[in-house]
């Protein structure tokens, strides 16, 4: 509001010029003008953003119910990993994955267990999935999951039972955005959210982890296992899996960096986002399209998600695909803005052309 009056002289004496005269009810909030009786402040399930909090603050309310936060399990699998503070050596890479999907688990409303990290044996791997059972709401594995002889994750999995209409190579999630379905692998009858924990994504193993526990009989999962999908159609992260292990979901992502971001954002943001409350549609990731701003010369015989800057210009939103974003590379994970989502195509994809990008 701008004054609207000026000192002035009236015959000699001081006055106040009125530049505009106010009108009838001007400048007075009439009651009920912004919220009436019965309004919804926020419908169940919505994710509460900072002016949810101050609506629920100016009507009064201190505490609502809200969902816990889901414990997420973080399983490193992989005889050549370091901690991220040890000292390089030969033939060995330091843990980066752990560090990045506990940050990643946090930026979307989890709370990560990162636990310690197993070496490529069948025996040490399920007796850590058990531990991460008993801790966790979901459990996130990386590497192990491809087809060589020391991937673990990947024959441990091979070991149990798919799904009736679990595929090799299922549609991804997100397409299923336009026919406002629950995402295809997220399993019904998740195991309701316990009580909340608290630990460091330090790398190390959890004070809190049960000492002792009893190894099981065979590297194997549990009986209730359920295969829900191995291998996505997808490049990165081809071999993304998915599984049901006593109600829970393990998501076993890609060892290779970029790869295992993809496979986060993807798969694992909108199951901790449905474990939270969010809907099917809220939890799936957003899409926007824009102009191809520099050709991307590589084919793909499966969709590819490419990294990228956006900007725009004239009105006009661009993607710049990121040098060094091959599966096994990292710079470009942390200068994204988005995923250009390529459709599989032998040749690559010309400049100016219109591709659909999953904003991060
Ligand atoms: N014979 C074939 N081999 C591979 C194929 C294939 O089709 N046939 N697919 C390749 C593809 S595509 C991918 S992706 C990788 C995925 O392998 P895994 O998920 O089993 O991952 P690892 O082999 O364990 O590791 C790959 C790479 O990433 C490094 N790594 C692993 N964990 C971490 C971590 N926690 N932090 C940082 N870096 C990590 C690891 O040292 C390897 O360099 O399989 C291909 N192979
Ligand atoms: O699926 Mo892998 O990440 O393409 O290299």
């Amino acid at each position: 509001m701008l004054e609207q009056t000026a000192d002035a002289w009236d015959e000699g004496l001081p006055a106040v010029h009125v530049k505009r005269a106010a009108e009838p009810g001007q400048n007075i909030a009439p009651r009920g003008e912004e919220f009436r009786c019965g309004s919804v402040i926020a419908e169940p399930g919505t994710r509460l953003r900072p002016g949810h909090v101050a609506l629920l603050g100016t009507f009064g309310y201190a505490d609502v119910p809200v969902y816990a936060r889901p414990r997420v399990a973080v399983l490193a699998t992989g005889a050549e990993l370091l901690p991220v503070e040890a000292a390089l050596a030969p033939g060995c890479i330091r843990d980066s994955n752990s560090a990045m999907v506990a940050a990643l688990v946090e930026q979307c409303g989890g709370e990560a267990l990162v636990l310690a990290r197993v070496p490529d044996e069948p025996e040490a791997t399920a007796r850590a999935l058990a531990e991460a059972l008993a801790l966790s709401d979901l459990i996130i594995t990386t590497g192990g999951v491809s087809v060589g002889d020391y991937d673990v994750i990947a024959s441990l999995l091979r070991g149990i039972e798919p799904t009736a209409g679990a595929t090799e190579s299922p549609s991804l999630p997100h397409t299923a955005a336009a026919t406002g379905e629950a995402p295809a692998f997220m399993p019904a009858g998740i195991a309701p959210l316990q009580a909340q924990q608290s630990v460091s994504a330090t790398g190390e193993a959890p004070a809190f982890m049960p000492a002792g526990t009893a190894p099981l009989p065979e590297p194997a999962l549990p009986q209730a296992s359920r295969l829900l999908f191995n291998k996505v159609a997808m490049r990165p992260g081809s071999p993304t899996s998915a599984a049901v292990i006593d109600g829970k979901l393990l998501l076993a992502l890609s060892g290779n960096p970029g790869a295992c971001f993809v496979g986060f954002e993807l798969f694992a943001k909108p199951a901790i986002q449905r474990l939270q409350g969010a809907g099917a549609n809220e939890s799936l990731p957003k899409q926007v399209t824009a102009k191809l701003a520099s050709p991307f010369e590589k084919g793909s015989p499966h969709e590819r998600f490419v990294r990228t800057r956006l900007f725009s210009r004239e009105g006009m939103l661009y993607a710049d695909p990121l040098a060094f974003g091959k599966s096994s590379m990292m710079a470009s994970i942390p200068e994204a803005d988005g995923l250009i989502r390529l459709k599989a195509s032998p040749e690559g994809t010309p400049a100016d052309t219109i591709v659909d990008i999953i904003l991060l």
